[in-house]
């Protein structure tokens, strides 16, 4: 462990000012207060616009607060890999966990190179174990990491002796090498070839052509995909603790049976936090989505330098790297980088009580995972035996695991004999285990959200703990970023739902602030993001709606006098700062636009799509589900610049209907203004509809362009007709309540 002597710390924080964004957004902020201040000034008795626009605005200011305060004081740490090596005698050991789901979602290349980049990790190889849960139960995704086993015997060695950076070979061949020595060349064209020979093999084994189930694959025969036991196996044991050699590799599916709940990932962490805790019990664990490769190879040194600094021992609970992605398209035109939401709001959150947990790219204390709060983990207390299996099951050898964890005391590397623990394993994989103890509410991950990270670390902030937010130099991970048009709808829309789903649960970040030691404006941090995917779908589509009407109505809701300056000069600023911004970080104006242009069409209809989704919880007309984000292998290099990349494309979800009706309703409302259709005079407040509400409109369907364009493109770019017509009927209707009004 560190060396408490050595005085320089392992790691630094160091708060920085923005003040000149400081003043802008302070500015927007007094803007926004001077609307409501106008609103409350020309307050007219019984109108139902003045009502809305109030309500909306007023809920608009106070997310503006929110990212105002999140933004306010935001932080970096550096980490010194160089002094952790000088002051620690003996590394401790760390668990390394993925997950996957599905072997067509995920094809199993993808997990076998995050795996392969997670088995050459430059830390000493005797103290890593790679556990791999595989929710998808399947025999490709299994054979694919034997095949990938023996390939690491060759391409562990070749990282490390050429000290190659990106050790997933997908992304490192990806690339032509830099001319180096004949002999580099040479390694460089065998390990080519050998990958090849892999992904091939990989590839047939997924067209069917060679499957049997013959030895270790014998478990998955008459196995289905919801209804199998557990199937625990070895992959690859590092018999010889050799430190130069390879991490363990255990295969892990839970069991699944079609009448239990399994909860998905969180499920899944469960069993791999319960499986590794049994077997190897390091005090570390890195998990990882199947899509998450390590692109910096020193990643454990920099989490090391957080969690074993003397201060940090005592008070981070975890240590989350961003989530970078590759392959990206030029200029973001899904607006699904966030680049510069990671670069501001990350940063502010990292200078609070710390950055969220993202589910993917952390590090975790596994005493943290099995409820420790700060103020305990310091006395040490040893809870009682039985008071430890009611909670974290029955099985002794596990429960005894436990405490040690708890205690500080970690298993000899060198005793663990893997293949010993293997039907201990399987008891603790079965879905009957956690019945009647506290996994997924006091231990572990936590049940009940959608968004189980989020859930998770904010119970662990409750706890009074920290988090620190890394980053290295280069990019510690990359990941896969879904495209525009149904998977990051979906994706998004899961996010929406979790997160509302948060708001409402009893470990809401409110209830955290007024009742536990998650501090005022970590709190306000949290509510910033549940609101900017789930909640502000409502006022926005209010909003719009009211511009409609207005249109439709010949009525007016912005500001008619000079009031309309307000407004004016909110849209203004706004839009020059954050174009600035982006110019800033060298990014191009196109980004900015595609950006602002995906903020209006996104979360609306994923936030509102998680509405409905959660009413018909609510009435137990169906269940939450986590539908798994497909993932695409990076496009080859010579394919050629394809120009419908960054085209949006669209399917028969009725994720899509929100924004084909918003789109709809303003182009009828255009057609009503430019063909004179619109009553003389309003019969609310005497007066028309301004030219606010039509450039607000406009501006609104040169956002949804791509929409407009789904009406009459082919294919997957074409709106499918379903989705039309729903839009046309609730236009319909929307249109009709509106005359209604003014007849009324
Ligand atoms: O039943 C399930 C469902 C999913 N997964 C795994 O969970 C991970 C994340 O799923 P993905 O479909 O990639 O979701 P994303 O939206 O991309 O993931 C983000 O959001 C999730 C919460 O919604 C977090 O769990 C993830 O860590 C975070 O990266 C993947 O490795 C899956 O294999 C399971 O193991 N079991
Ligand atoms: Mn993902």
């Amino acid at each position: 462990m560190a060396n408490q002597q050595n005085s320089l710390p392992l790691y630094e924080k160091h708060w920085y000012k923005h003040n000149h964004k400081r003043v802008i957004d302070s500015f927007l902020l007094i803007l926004l207060l001077l609307l409501l201040a106008y609103r409350v000034i020309s307050f007219e008795n019984n109108s139902f616009l003045w009502f809305v626009a109030f309500s909306c605005e007023t809920w608009f200011t106070f997310c503006w607060f929110l990212t105002l305060t999140t933004q306010w004081t935001p932080a970096v740490v550096k980490t010194y890999p160089d002094r952790l090596l000088q002051s620690v005698q003996e590394f401790p050991a760390v668990d390394l966990f993925v997950t996957t789901a599905d072997p067509v979602l995920e094809p199993p290349i993808i997990t076998v190179n995050t795996v392969l980049s997670l088995l050459a990790l430059d830390y000493p190889a005797h103290k890593l174990a790679c556990y791999v849960s595989d929710d998808g139960c399947s025999p490709l995704t299994f054979h694919a990491l034997q095949e990938a086993s023996k390939f690491a015997k060759f391409w562990v060695p070749f990282c490390k002796k050429y000290e190659v950076q990106v050790r997933a070979p997908l992304r490192y061949f990806s690339d032509k090498p830099e001319f180096s020595t004949p002999e580099f060349n040479q390694e460089w064209s065998q390990m080519k070839d050998m990958y090849d020979n892999l992904s091939h093999k990989i590839e047939l084994d997924a067209s069917g052509k060679s499957n049997s189930y013959v030895g270790e694959l014998a478990a998955f025969s008459n196995t289905e995909r919801t209804n199998h036991p557990s199937i625990i196996q070895v992959i690859w044991e590092n018999k010889e603790g050799l430190e130069d050699g390879l991490p363990h590799l255990i295969y892990i599916s839970r069991e699944k049976r079609p009448q239990q709940p399994h909860h998905f990932k969180a499920g899944a962490m469960n069993v791999l936090t319960r499986v590794s805790g049994l077997i190897t019990n390091a005090p570390y664990t890195l998990n990882v989505d199947c899509d998450m490769i390590v692109n910096n190879p020193k990643v454990i040194l920099h989490a090391l330098c957080i969690l074993l600094d003397p201060k940090g021992e005592k008070e981070v609970a975890f240590v989350q790297f961003p989530q970078n992605f590759y392959s990206t398209l030029k200029d973001d035109p899904f607006g699904n980088q966030m680049a510069i939401l990671l670069k501001y709001m990350a940063a502010g959150i990292a200078g609070l009580q710390g950055p969220l947990y993202g589910g993917t790219n952390c590090f975790h204390r596994r005493k943290v995972l099995y409820g420790l709060s700060p103020s305990n983990s310091e006395k040490r207390t040893s809870t009682s035996g039985n008071e430890l299996k009611q909670k974290f099951g029955a099985l002794k050898e596990f429960v005894k695991s436990v405490a040690n964890a708890l205690e500080g005391r970690t298993n000899s590397t060198n005793d663990i004999k893997i293949s010993n623990y293997v039907d201990l394993a399987n008891q603790i994989a079965a879905c009957g285990y956690e019945y009647g103890t506290e996994w997924g509410k006091q231990v572990g991950w936590k049940y009940g959200s959608l968004t189980e990270d989020v859930l998770t670390g904010l119970t662990i902030h409750e706890k009074g703990w920290r988090s620190e937010y890394c980053t290295t130099s280069p990019i510690s991970f990359t990941g896969f970023a879904p495209g525009g048009g149904p998977t990051a709808m979906i994706q998004q829309k899961r996010w929406a739902t979790g997160l509302i789903e948060i708001f409402f649960c009893k470990h809401s970040p409110i209830i955290g602030t007024l009742f536990h030691k998650l501090t005022l404006r970590q709190c306000l941090a949290y509510m910033w993001i549940i609101n900017n995917w789930g909640l502000h779908s409502i006022f926005e589509v209010c909003y719009v709606s009211l511009l409609t009407y207005c249109i439709i109505n010949n009525s007016n809701f912005l500001p008619q006098d000079q009031g309309i300056c307000i407004p004016v000069a909110l849209v203004v600023i706004y839009k020059v700062y954050t174009l600035s911004e982006y110019l800033a970080d060298g990014l191009s104006i196109r980004a900015w636009w595609n950006n602002q242009r995906m903020s209006r069409i996104t979360p609306i209809n994923a936030g509102l799509c998680a509405f409905v989704t959660l009413l018909l919880k609510l009435l137990r007309i169906s269940e939450t589900v986590f539908e798994v984000t497909k993932k695409e292998l990076p496009p080859t290099k010579d394919v050629g610049d394809d120009r419908d990349e960054g085209k949006y494309t669209f399917d028969e979800s009725l994720v899509f209907l929100p924004g084909t009706t918003i789109l709809l309703l303003q182009l009828t409302g255009m057609i009503i203004k430019l063909l004179g259709l619109q009553p003389p005079m309003s019969c609310q407040n005497g007066s028309q509809c301004g030219l606010g509400e039509i450039f607000f409109s406009v501006y609104l369907i040169i956002c949804y362009w791509p929409f407009l364009r789904g009406l009459f493109e082919t294919g997957k770019y074409r709106i499918p007709l379903p989705t039309i017509y729903k839009s046309v009927i609730l236009t319909c209707i929307f249109v009709h309540l509106c005359r209604k009004t003014i007849v009324g």
